[in-house]
């Protein structure tokens, strides 16, 4: 038999019994195109090891990312995944964004099935600190952070229209005469959730019966997992309206997970001349996300791998440590 590869840190140091951890989780995001999105995917990267993350990074890309982005991405850790894309019925939605067609393609990562659980990230979201508990939460469930409908790329639903947003209802009220309330709505730039064949199949079968709408594989996750969505503190996916929409919720300090969705937000185009792009919180959180970017001392160092049977002193620490499923790895990315 094959002998087992241990991995030990880049100071020759074994590493330590609590940083055997589970092989079966990990963060996933997507990368579609050949554009500059891979930035953001490299920040993520960066930021996950920054703040110690134990799972590794998975990048979900679509065949048209050039091969000289995944190299850069495997530089930085990430496991590379090709997926086929995947589109919605023919139809003639009008999406918030036209590319948004593309995001379909997300559905794959419930294919990842070699994992129990991961945390999705979009590519334009930054992670402050430390989010692995949220790998403990119950099964079962969708967690993900309730929306905004406060700013105009929502102008064309009636919540923007009347001016209800789930996160202030106490400030317009929903009209009777407009039917039932919505369910509440997430954000699915950020989601906990379980790979499952079974899942995918379903998606699939829904995806094929349902009509587009503009906020595309958004709406759909939506309306797919609408029982069983559990809504997580908006610190999990401070999706960056907040700031000037719903102020009184955001504390910057408490913030583990920063989206910068917000039109003219992302870091890597910011130039502070769009609306709302002008504030001193912005500022802050853009030059918090170049702080990772340009951090030399983030970027991955090679982990040595032994290959030979484990000393007599590596036996008894892996004899302790807990033993399905398990295995030293290096952190996130
Ligand atoms: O050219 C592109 C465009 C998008 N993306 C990927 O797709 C993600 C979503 O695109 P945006 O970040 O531009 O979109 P928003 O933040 O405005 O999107 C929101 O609405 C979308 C509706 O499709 C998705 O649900 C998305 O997850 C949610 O945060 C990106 O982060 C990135 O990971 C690319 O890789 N390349
Ligand atoms: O600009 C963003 C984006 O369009 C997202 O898809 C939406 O969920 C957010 O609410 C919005 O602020």
């Amino acid at each position: 038999m094959a002998p087992e590869l241990i991995t030990i840190g880049a100071d020759h140091s074994i590493l330590p019994a609590e940083s055997l951890i589970p092989v079966d989780r990990a963060y996933v995001t997507f990368l579609a195109g050949n554009g500059d999105y891979v930035k953001g995917v490299v920040g993520l990267a960066k930021g996950l090891r920054k703040v110690k993350a134990a799972y590794p990074l998975v990048v979900a890309v679509l065949p048209d990312v050039p091969l000289e982005h995944r190299r850069l991405l495997e530089a930085q850790g990430c496991i590379v995944r090709e997926i086929e894309p995947i589109y919605p019925p023919e139809n003639n939605c009008e999406f918030a964004h036209a590319y948004y067609v593309i995001n379909y393609s997300k559905l794959r990562i419930w294919e990842f099935v070699e994992y129990s659980k991961m945390i999705y990230l979009d590519g334009d979201i930054q992670v402050y600190q430390n989010i692995d508990h949220l790998f403990d939460q119950p099964d079962g469930y969708f967690y993900a952070v309730m929306d905004c409908f406060c700013e105009p790329s929502w102008s064309k639903t009636i919540q923007y229209k009347i001016g209800y947003c789930q996160q202030c209802p106490e400030k317009v009220a929903w009209p009777l005469e407009a039917g039932p309330k919505p369910s509440l709505y997430f954000n699915a730039g950020f989601f906990v959730y379980e790979p499952s064949l079974e899942t995918y199949k379903d998606l699939i079968d829904t995806l094929k019966v349902t009509t587009p709408t503009s906020f595309a594989e958004q709406d759909f996750l939506n309306m797919y997992f609408k029982d069983k969505f559990k809504p997580l503190p908006i610190d999990y996916n401070l999706v960056l309206a907040f700031l000037w929409r719903h102020p009184e919720k955001v504390d910057l300090n408490r913030v583990k997970v920063v989206h910068y969705c917000a039109a003219g937000s992302k870091p890597w185009r910011y130039t502070g001349k769009e609306e709302n792009m002008d504030r001193e919180d912005i500022k802050l959180l853009v030059k918090k996300w170049w702080d990772i970017y340009n951090d030399e001392s983030l970027d991955l160092k090679k982990p040595v791998h032994l290959v030979q049977q484990p000393t007599e002193v590596l036996k008894a620490a892996l004899s302790e440590a807990r033993p399905v499923k398990y295995v030293a790895a290096p952190s996130a990315a």
